[in-house]
């Protein structure tokens, strides 16, 4: 149980510089250890996900070594991994899992993959069914981890995503990465593109049509490892760009944050909801990034839709929270996604929300927030529900009331943002 800061009479302040991006490491580490020679991954971050990746290439034979944050992959090359006598652990997280079925359903060995109670909920099917149409072989335990992979030689397909999610599309890549022609994937609407653009770094040949949405992607055994630096996430600068909108008298930088269009969904929302944010960015030749200034400002409330939400989709708690102090009604709705991450971030809102007396109602699909009614604590004791995003979104919601709050769970925050508390101080 952790006794979460209140409302601080001055605001936020100062300058922050987040840590590193959460799928660009994620990425960083399976291109890595799959491309020839040595890839550098500098501002790699050390959240328990981004570590159940290394942990998982390194037990595939692939020698990586870590130095605070900087982490350096051997690569072995894509015919290099080696089985594991154990099965694999994804601890809680979905990107490692469903990117890995991806990339050993082409291999030549079978591999075990198991994850915590939270991740074994997690639908895998979304990934198993289309990777079954390029011949993959794999079992999962209902739609669900434990997932057996039995790697097999892969055809190349012409296949349309059923759901809009970075992930799926990524496992598909690194399978299409082994098939036998070229394989065209068409979104159901754009996603994170990291997969893509650091695909083309390490040399492979992928390409996306100006629709946006249809990607080709070559058969590629041979990439090169590469040096980056990985950019601070937006997803965990985003819990300081709402605190700093919300609490009055504040003023704070955020520097080298990721700005990849496909990931500022929430900076596009509070521009819209009439947020006081400036950026400072450089051209760079990679994932673009710039500093980003925040001061408090009062908000309009807001209408979110189902094509907004992959640009946000992680940062949808945040919406809720920003629609919860605005000056009237604001509707997210095409969001059915956000039942199935960490946990039902729906269900966990609208509970943990009412227990701050905020007037929010569930929909199947997202939330109505009513702004304009004045918060009133009944509940003093809230709940991460096991979910790193649910426990951080409280802790800055306490920003906002002047009762003080304990929050279960809070150790959750390890999973994205381990330093999550401490940054939060650095600027109170
Ligand atoms: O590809 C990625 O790195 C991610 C994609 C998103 O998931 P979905 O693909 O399930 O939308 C996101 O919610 C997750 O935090 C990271
Ligand atoms: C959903 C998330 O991650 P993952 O799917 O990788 O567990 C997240 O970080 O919010």
């Amino acid at each position: 149980m952790r006794t979460l800061k209140t409302k601080p009479a001055q605001g936020l302040h100062g300058e922050l510089t987040v840590p590193g991006d959460k799928s660009i490491s994620h990425r960083g580490i399976m291109l890595g250890a799959i491309s020839e020679g040595t890839t550098t991954l500098t501002h790699f971050l050390t959240s328990a996900d981004c570590l159940s990746t290394l942990a998982a290439f390194q037990q595939l034979g692939v020698p990586i070594e870590r130095d605070g944050t900087t982490v350096t992959v051997h690569g072995v090359g894509l015919h290099g991994l080696k089985p594991s006598s154990e099965p694999l652990d994804m601890g809680n997280s979905g990107t490692t899992t469903r990117l890995i079925m991806g990339l050993l359903a082409g291999q030549s060995f079978k591999t075990t993959l198991v994850g915590d109670d939270s991740l074994s909920t997690r639908p895998m099917r979304r990934v198993s069914e289309p990777l079954a149409t390029m011949g993959a072989k794999m079992t999962t335990t209902d739609g669900h981890l434990p997932v057996t992979v039995t790697g097999q030689k892969l055809h190349a397909v012409h296949y349309q995503l059923k759901v809009a999610s970075a992930q799926v599309k990524s496992a598909l890549i690194l399978a299409a990465l082994q098939a036998d022609d070229p394989t065209t994937l068409i979104e159901k609407l754009p996603t994170r593109d990291h997969t893509e653009r650091m695909l083309t770094a390490f040399g492979g040949d992928i390409q996306t049509a100006a629709d946006g949405v249809t990607i080709t992607v070559a058969p590629q055994p041979h990439l090169t490892g590469q040096s980056m630096t990985v950019p601070g996430d937006m997803s965990s600068a985003a819990f300081f760009m709402t605190a700093a909108s919300l609490v009055p008298g504040s003023k704070i930088t955020l520097k080298d944050v990721g700005l990849n269009k496909t990931r500022t969904g929430l900076l596009e929302i509070l521009k819209t909801m009439g947020g006081n944010v400036s950026i400072k960015s450089e051209p760079t030749t990679g994932e673009p990034l710039g500093d980003l200034t925040i001061q408090s400002a009062d908000l309009k409330p807001i209408n979110i839709g189902k094509d907004q939400i992959p640009a946000v989709i992680d940062e949808l708690p945040l919406v809720a929270l920003l629609a919860a102090k605005a000056n009237g009604i604001s509707r997210i709705t095409g969001a059915e996604e956000l039942r199935v991450k960490e946990t039902d971030r729906i269900s966990a809102i609208v509970t943990e929300f009412k227990k701050l007396g905020i007037a929010i109602e569930e929909l199947p699909d997202g939330f109505v927030i009513d702004g304009r009614q004045p918060w009133h604590v009944v509940d003093p004791v809230l709940d991460a529900h096991d979910d790193h995003r649910i426990g951080m979104v409280l802790g800055i919601a306490a920003l906002l009331v002047e009762t003080p709050l304990q929050l279960k769970g809070a150790d959750s925050v390890r999973i994205s943002y381990p330093e999550f508390f401490d940054d939060l101080d650095q600027l109170l």
